[in-house]
């Protein structure tokens, strides 16, 4: 299936959409306030903010929660873009287990981080998860 690219206007839609989520971020523990958007391949807007829990690893990140939101509320099936916007002075890339999280549903998607400040990072996964673990693997294994 051919990847295609967000428009300048859905990139604009995508970071309003991550800012906008950081506002529902449950974040007692850390106060660190984060919202992720994801544009799926019928053009669908989802987003996420991070959750934490009084036993602190459970806390769930911005990224994976607009994935499995995504998922079970709209049937998700790929994903094309993520914005992520962080309460900082400069852009910060996704933590690992969400990169895993991502590659699962899109394998060359898009990566935006944003910030309180003018900068930001666009990148891919391709870049952020070289040589990734996914679904293929597990179809590659040998059968015994
Ligand atoms: O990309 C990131 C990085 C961190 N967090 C969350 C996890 C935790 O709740 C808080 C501090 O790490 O920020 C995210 O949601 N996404
Ligand atoms: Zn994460």
């Amino acid at each position: 299936m051919a990847q295609h690219t967000p428009s300048p206007a859905q990139w604009a839609e995508l970071e309003a959409a991550a800012r906008l989520a950081a506002r529902h971020a449950y974040v007692p523990y850390s106060r660190f306030a984060v919202g992720a958007a994801i544009l799926d391949e019928q053009d669908r807007i989802h987003p996420g903010c991070n959750v934490e829990n009084a036993s602190y690893g459970l806390g769930n990140c911005a990224e994976r929660t607009a994935i499995f939101s995504a998922r079970a509320l709209h049937g998700l099936q790929q994903v094309i873009a993520v914005c992520i916007y962080t309460p900082t002075a400069t852009p910060t890339s996704p933590c690992g287990a969400c990169r895993q999280v991502l590659n699962e549903f899109g394998p060359h998607l898009l990566v935006r981080s944003i910030c309180d400040g003018p900068d930001r990072i666009d990148t891919t996964l391709d870049q952020l998860l070289p040589h990734a673990f996914g679904p293929q693997n597990l179809t590659d294994a040998a059968a015994s």
